[in-house]
C-alpha cells in the first residue's frame, strides 16, 4: 500500500501596499516547515511568543529553531485578552533587550488572536520594527487576527487603543491546531467567519446553514472551505485599504457595539461572541435606518444562534455602551459611524445616526 502525498497548503496573496512587502497566508495541515524560509536569512535570534494555554508548542517550537542553529527564546504570556496590556508588552521588550535582539532577528506569534494581536506589536515598536511571523491556532486568528497588520493593545479606556499597522511576513495556518481549541472558542471565531459572509462573502452562510452542527467542528465537512473563504475576504480587503483609510472599515461590521460590550465586560466575554450581538445590533440599525431587507436582517440572529453565538445583551447598560461607542476608531469628531449593509455583502458607511435609531436598535438586541 502507498502512503497518499501530502496535500499542499493552500496560498492566498495579500498584496503589499503603502511601502509594505507582500506575503502569503498559507492553510494546511503541518506547516512548520515552513517556518525558516518565513524567518529569512539575515536572523541569527528568534523569538517565540505563545500564551500559557499553548506552553509545549511554544517550547517544541523553541527547541526546534534553536536544532536549526538558531538563538531562540520562548516568551510565555497570558491567555487571551490578559495579554494585550502594557505591562505584557514591556515584559516583552525586556525579554529581546536582554536577549540582545537587533534589526534582523525575528518575532513568531503563535496563538489566538490576543497572542498576534500583542506579538505583532511588540515586533511593530521594537527598534521601530522587526519582522515577525504569525502562527494562528484559533478559527479567530487564521480567518482575521493574525492577517492584514493590525497589531495593539488595550488601555483602560478601550480595546485596541494603541497599535500599529504592521504587516507580518507570513501567516502559517495549522488546521490541526484547531483540534485542541475548546468549543467556546472555536465558535467564537465563527462570529468573523459569518461576519466575511454578510459583508462579502455569502457562500459561507449557505455553507452554515447547510449544517451549523458541522460548523462546530474543526474536522466538519466545510471547516476547511469556511476558513479559507473568509481568509479570502480579508486578504483581498486589506490587500487594498492596509491603512483603513476607506473600504477596511467594512471589516469593522458589528465591531462599534462588540468592542463597548468587551470593555463593559472586563474583557471576560470571547470577542467572537461580543460580535455576534455587535452584527445583530447592526443588522437592526440598517433596517431601522431604511437600508436593509427585513429577510437579510433576520438571517443575522438565525445563523448566529444556530451556531450557539448570543445575541443579546444586558439592557440596563446602554448609557455606558453608547458613552464607549463615542470613542470607536470610525468616529470622526462627535459623528458616530457604523457600518451597516445595503444588502448581502453590500456593506456602507451610516455617519451620525439619530440617538433614537440607536435605541430602537439597541432594543432589539437587550435582554
Ligand atoms: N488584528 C486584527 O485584525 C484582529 C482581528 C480580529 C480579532 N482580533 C483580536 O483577537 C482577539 C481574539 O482572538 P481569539 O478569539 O483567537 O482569542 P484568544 O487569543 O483570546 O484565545 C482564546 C483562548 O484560547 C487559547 N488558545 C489559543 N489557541 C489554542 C489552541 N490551539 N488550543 C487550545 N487553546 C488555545 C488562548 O490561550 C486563549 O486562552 C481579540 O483580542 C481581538 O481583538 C484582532
Ligand atoms: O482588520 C480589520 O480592519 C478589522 O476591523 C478586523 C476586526 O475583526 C478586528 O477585531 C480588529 O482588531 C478591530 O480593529 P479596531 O481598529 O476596530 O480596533
Ligand atoms: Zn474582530
Amino acid at each position: 500500500m502507498t502512503t497518499p502525498e501530502p496535500t499542499p497548503p493552500t496560498r492566498i496573496s495579500v498584496a503589499g501596499s503603502e511601502g509594505t512587502a507582500p506575503y502569503d497566508v498559507l492553510v494546511g495541515r503541518a506547516l512548520l516547515g515552513e517556518l525558516p524560509a518565513l524567518i529569512g536569512p539575515a536572523a541569527k535570534r528568534v523569538a517565540v511568543l505563545h500564551p500559557e494555554a499553548l506552553a509545549s508548542t511554544g517550547e517544541v517550537l523553541r527547541d526546534d529553531l534553536a536544532d536549526q542553529g538558531y538563538e531562540a527564546i520562548a516568551v510565555q504570556l497570558p491567555n487571551g485578552e490578559e495579554a494585550k496590556t502594557a505591562e505584557v508588552a514591556a515584559y516583552c521588550w525586556k525579554a529581546l533587550g536582554q536577549t540582545g535582539f537587533t534589526r534582523t532577528d525575528v518575532i513568531v506569534g503563535v496563538g489566538g488572536g490576543a497572542t498576534t494581536d500583542v506579538a505583532g506589536f511588540v515586533a511593530a515598536s521594537w527598534l521601530r520594527g522587526v519582522r515577525w511571523v504569525a502562527v494562528p491556532t484559533t478559527v479567530l486568528g487564521m480567518v482575521d487576527a493574525a492577517v492584514g497588520g493590525k497589531t495593539g493593545i488595550n488601555t483602560a479606556e478601550g480595546k485596541n487603543l494603541v497599535g500599529a499597522f504592521h504587516p507580518p511576513a507570513g501567516v502559517l495556518c495549522d488546521l490541526a491546531a484547531l483540534e485542541s481549541l475548546p468549543v467556546h472558542d472555536y465558535v467564537s471565531g465563527l462570529a468573523e467567519i459569518i461576519k466575511a459572509g454578510f459583508i462579502a462573502d455569502p457562500v459561507i452562510l449557505d455553507l452554515i446553514e447547510a449544517d451549523p452542527e458541522a460548523a462546530r467542528s474543526a474536522v466538519g465537512p466545510a471547516t476547511a472551505e469556511l476558513i479559507e473563504r473568509a481568509i479570502r475576504v480579508k486578504a483581498e480587503v486589506v490587500s487594498g485599504d492596509l491603512k483603513e483609510s476607506g473600504r477596511r472599515e467594512i471589516l469593522n461590521y458589528g465591531h462599534t457595539l462588540a468592542h463597548a460590550i468587551e470593555k463593559n465586560e472586563r474583557y471576560n466575554w470571547r470577542h467572537g461572541a461580543a460580535v455576534a450581538v455587535g452584527m445583530v445590533f447592526a443588522a437592526e440599525l440598517g433596517r431601522i435606518a431604511g437600508r436593509l431587507d427585513d429577510a437579510t436582517a433576520d438571517r443575522h440572529r438565525a445563523i448566529l444562534e444556530a451556531v450557539g453565538l448570543p445575541v443579546t445583551y444586558r439592557g440596563d447598560q446602554w448609557p455606558k455602551l453608547v458613552q464607549t461607542m463615542r470613542v470607536d476608531k470610525k468616529t470622526r469628531g462627535d459623528l458616530l459611524r457604523f457600518i451597516v449593509l445595503e444588502g448581502l455583502a453590500r456593506p456602507a458607511v451610516l455617519e451620525g445616526p439619530d440617538p433614537a435609531m440607536l435605541l430602537a436598535a439597541h432594543a432589539e438586541i437587550a435582554a
